[in-house]
């Protein structure tokens, strides 16, 4: 056999790679990351954070990876380079700490969009604290329980308009895909909420102009490159990308309302979130820039149609396929005697209705992928373990979610009672219920959890029951799990196959 000569230019390169390689495979092993030897973790993981994008490529999504590394590594493992994930809910008073707030990661920046060619950050991805505070300090009134009961009109106008649709097409076809109808719904009451007016996605019945779509690829673009936000910034954020790049859809949509918001007037033409922005933009312009506004804007409408959407849905999926949950929870609801669409004063105070949601949203936590926060320089104790400065830290929601110590040790059943308390006929205590309070990330915890909680709460608690107060409801195949997209970062569903029909009150 021939030898092949040392001076072969591809031999060289390739030996050149190889030692690059191999030099980068040691630092990173021996030197990077040495202040993390402590915790453990798979090899892969520790090396590169191309061991995450790997698995997200392959299909698998987060919660399998983080319910695997759990069982394996215990309650502190790595899941990259500088990635720790606890499975411990006394690790929620440090990561969420409202006082001492660990800054969001890197990682955020991956969901800025592009608007008339330039990189904007929306509300949800700001990673500066000091201008999130200034934000809120304006806005935070128009999300608290009373604000949204502004808001209940564009809502009972969705729930009607929905209500009627479900009816008309159930009677020519009884058998329909309702979690297209709710998604539908989701979007149009945000949009509603926001700009009183809807997209017409529910008349139509038609995702108009992609936009659903083109939020949904944001949310895959984010699963895909949150590991990497350096390279996706030098790729995707670059100056010549950003000014070449067209206005991403739903920045395209936030900058119409706007505009035409202005052109109608302005301040005090509407009673809804724009105005409410709007009044916060009056009274300090240097924090609410026409960038923040319309980021703001962007995040409302992308962090509230399809999360609201897939809970209900998940919800509904839940009670149907648990027919003792479904009956006690139409108990409640007849009970109460609601009125058609059901009022915010009717529902809120529900308890087994509530449960439900609870407990479905423990099973099927909306978001998928972690929730990442960055230590800061001088380091933290979480859950008893140390974290260097210069490590993301996060949440194993799924593990938690599923901890027998917190839940009571049936945690794969649907069991909504595990929330209600003992002194109303209940089952658990009054102790459980806090720790389970204290462990719940559905909404996340601290300064950063979600702003649109209580908007999220009206809309489900008044749909779910104007459904089953009206329809009798059943899946065409019982035996079928909730089907999701495997390559995305919150739960999104696309299909609820149902069977309606009026509904029957026993006598
Ligand atoms: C059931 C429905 C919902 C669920 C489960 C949910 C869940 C969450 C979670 C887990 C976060 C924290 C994300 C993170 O830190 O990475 C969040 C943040 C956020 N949510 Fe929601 N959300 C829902 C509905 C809504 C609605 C209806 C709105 C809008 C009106 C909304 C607006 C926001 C915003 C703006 C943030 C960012 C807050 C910040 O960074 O300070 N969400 N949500």
């Amino acid at each position: 056999m021939e030898a092949i000569p040392r001076n072969n230019p591809t031999v060289l390169f390739s030996l050149f790679v190889f030692s690059v390689t191999a030099l980068l495979f040691f630092w990173r092993l021996f030197f990077q990351s040495r202040d993390l030897r402590h915790i453990p973790g798979p090899l892969g993981a520790r090396l590169t954070s191309f061991w995450l994008v790997s698995k997200y490529r392959r299909g698998i999504l987060f919660k399998d990876i983080a319910l695997d590394l759990n069982k394996r590594y215990g309650p502190v493992v790595r899941y990259g380079p500088r990635r720790v994930l606890f499975s411990d809910a006394s690790a929620i008073n440090v990561i969420f700490n409202t006082r001492n707030t660990l800054p969001k990661a890197e990682s955020y920046e991956v969901m800025n969009q592009i608007v008339n060619g330039k990189v904007i950050s929306s509300w949800a991805t700001t990673r500066d604290e000091a201008h999130i505070s200034a934000m809120k300090k304006q806005v935070i009134s128009a999300f608290t329980t009373t604000a949204i009961l502004d808001y209940e009109p564009h809502i009972d106008h969705n729930i009607n308009f929905l209500v009627a649709k479900l009816q008309k097409d159930s009677m020519d076809s009884p058998e329909v895909n309702i979690a297209k109808f709710i998604i539908f719904f989701a979007f149009d009451t945000i949009c509603r909420i926001a700009f009183s007016d809807d997209q017409g996605f529910m008349a139509k019945q038609a995702d108009l102009g992609n936009t659903l779509e083109a939020a949904r690829l944001r949310f895959q673009h984010w699963h895909f490159w949150g590991p990497l936000p350096a390279l996706e910034r030098l790729l995707f954020k670059n100056r010549f990308v950003a000014r070449t790049s067209p206005t991403s859809l739903l920045g395209k949509l936030a900058s119409e309302r706007l505009q035409s918001r202005m052109e109608k007037g302005g301040l005090g033409t509407e009673s809804d979130l724009l105005d409410r922005y709007l009044q916060a933009a009056q009274r300090d312009p240097a924090t609410f820039t026409p960038s923040t506004l319309i980021g703001i804007l962007i995040s409302t409408i992308h962090a509230g149609a399809e999360t609201t959407a897939s809970t209900v849905n998940a919800c509904l999926y839940n009670l149907l396929r648990n027919p003792d949950a479904l009956a006690k929870l139409r108990a409640e609801l007849d009970a109460a005697n609601l009125s058609s669409p059901p009022l915010w004063s009717e529902v809120s105070r529900l308890r087994y209705l509530e449960a439900c949601f609870r407990e479905s949203m423990r099973l099927v936590p909306l978001l998928i992928n972690p929730i990442e926060r960055d230590v800061p320089p001088s380091g933290a104790t979480v859950a008893g373990t140390f974290v260097p400065g210069g490590t993301v830290v996060s949440l194993n929601v799924h593990a938690l979610n599923r901890d027998p110590a917190v839940y009571g040790e049936d945690v794969d059943s649907f069991r909504p009672e595990r929330w209600l308390l003992d002194d109303e006929g209940d089952e658990g205590d009054e102790a459980r219920r806090a720790r389970m309070q204290r462990a719940d990330m559905t909404f996340s915890q601290g300064r950063r959890s979600c702003i649109g909680q209580h908007i999220a709460w009206i809309e489900m608690k008044k749909v779910l029951p104007a459904l089953l107060t009206k329809f009798d409801i059943e899946l065409v195949h019982p035996d079928e799990p909730l089907s999701m997209p495997t390559k995305q970062l919150v739960v999104l569903i696309d299909n609820l196959h149902v069977r309606l029909s009026p509904r029957k009150v026993e006598s």
